[in-house]
């Protein structure tokens, strides 16, 4: 779980001497939902990536613009730029990792299921256009609820027969790099060696840090891990709310997507015990799609990884998150059986 470190890096490898393309695979990247919030500084940071030969920025508009200005910059990929349902198709094919950045984001006062509405539909699509042109990509679900919009991409594929468990993923990497940073700053340690496993889903009470698990050991008191374990909970909110009105993270999640999406190619690329946790198809608990720890290789999912030991409060937060993630899973699958 340590990839912060290896893409800063890479991209100052990159920044350092020019990069020799023979050393590793060519990998297509397409990032869906281009010209957004986080889809901008998202293909900033894929642009840097080494790892990746091809950079395909898809939104319905806006993305011609984001893909001149990209493609300047003097890294490896080569960048194009596709706008509209009818370059979809050109934008997908051939891709190895497609990120789903596309839909709407909260405002004061708005949960994630009030994404639901509209993100559904778009995830919908977007699925269905992945079964049809790069069936064998490994998606990466930044789009909210993640809680539901995996469980939808996942009927999707199974409806186009198409569905490979090892190669969804909902990114849920953003509520570990929080719970890095807040953690850090409480146990006093220097951020960029601290691990921290955050499992469940993504929302609310479904983010479930596991403190206990935290490295390097800091012994903090009771009252300062459930502090941390709500700020991590709320981490989405809190930026939301300092918007005011004016979206959700968009900065801190394109490094987050950045960095699982970086994982997602070491993996594809064979580098061995790349971990990561995410929110897959699991067995770990009774529900279908948990967070975890997952290690990922040439196929994508190589091993869904357990908890491990839980303090009591932890227990008790697993078992309080398990209604509320099975009914935003449920709720995906039968959106994407109904409509
Ligand atoms: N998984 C996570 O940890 C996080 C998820 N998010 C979610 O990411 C999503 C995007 O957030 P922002 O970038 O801030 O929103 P934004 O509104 O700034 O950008 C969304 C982009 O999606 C595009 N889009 C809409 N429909 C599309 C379609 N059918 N095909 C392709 N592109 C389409 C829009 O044109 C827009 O450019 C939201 O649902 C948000 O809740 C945000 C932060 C963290
Ligand atoms: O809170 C939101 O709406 C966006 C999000 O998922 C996050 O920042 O974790």
């Amino acid at each position: 779980m340590r990839p912060s470190m290896s893409l800063v890096r890479s991209v100052q490898r990159v920044t350092r001497r020019s990069y020799s393309s023979e050393a590793v695979p060519e990998r297509k990247v397409a990032v869906l939902g281009a010209a957004g919030g986080i889809g901008q500084p998202l293909s900033l940071l894929m642009k840097l990536n080494p790892l990746v030969s091809h950079l395909s920025l898809y939104d319905i508009a806006g993305t011609p613009g984001v893909a001149a200005d990209v493609s300047h910059i003097n890294t490896r990929s080569e960048v194009k730029g596709y706008a509209g349902e009818d370059q979809l198709a050109q934008a997908l094919e051939g891709a190895d990792v497609v990120i789903i950045p596309a839909g709407v984001p909260r405002k004061p006062g708005m949960t994630r299921d009030d994404l639901f509405n509209i993100n559904a539909g778009i995830v919908k699509g977007l699925t269905a256009a992945i079964a049809k042109y790069c069936p064998n990509a490994l998606i990466n679900m930044i789009s909210n609820p993640v809680n539901s919009t995996v469980p939808i991409a996942a009927e999707v594929l199974k409806k186009a027969g198409k569905y490979d468990e090892k190669r969804l993923f909902g990114v849920t990497t953003l509520d570990v790099v929080r719970a890095k940073t807040f953690y850090a700053g409480k146990a006093n340690v220097n951020v960029a060696e601290v691990n921290v496993p955050v499992v469940g889903g993504h929302a609310g009470i479904t983010i479930l840090p596991l403190f206990s698990q935290a490295t390097p050991t800091a012994n903090l008191p009771h009252d300062v891990i459930k502090a941390l374990t709500k700020r991590t909970q709320d981490g989405g909110t809190e930026v939301v709310e300092a918007k005011a009105g004016k979206g959700s993270a968009t900065l801190s999640m394109a490094y987050a997507g950045a960095l699982f999406a970086d994982a997602c190619l070491k993996g594809l690329n064979g580098v061995p015990d790349v971990v990561e946790c995410s929110f897959v198809q699991s067995s770990v608990t009774e529900l279908p799609f948990f967070a975890s720890k997952v290690r990922l290789g040439r196929n994508g999912v190589e091993e869904v990884l357990g908890l491990g030991n839980l303090s009591d409060f932890e227990k008790e937060g697993l078992e309080s998150l398990k209604p509320e993630l099975k009914a935003s899973i449920e709720k995906g699958i039968q959106f994407a059986n109904q409509n």
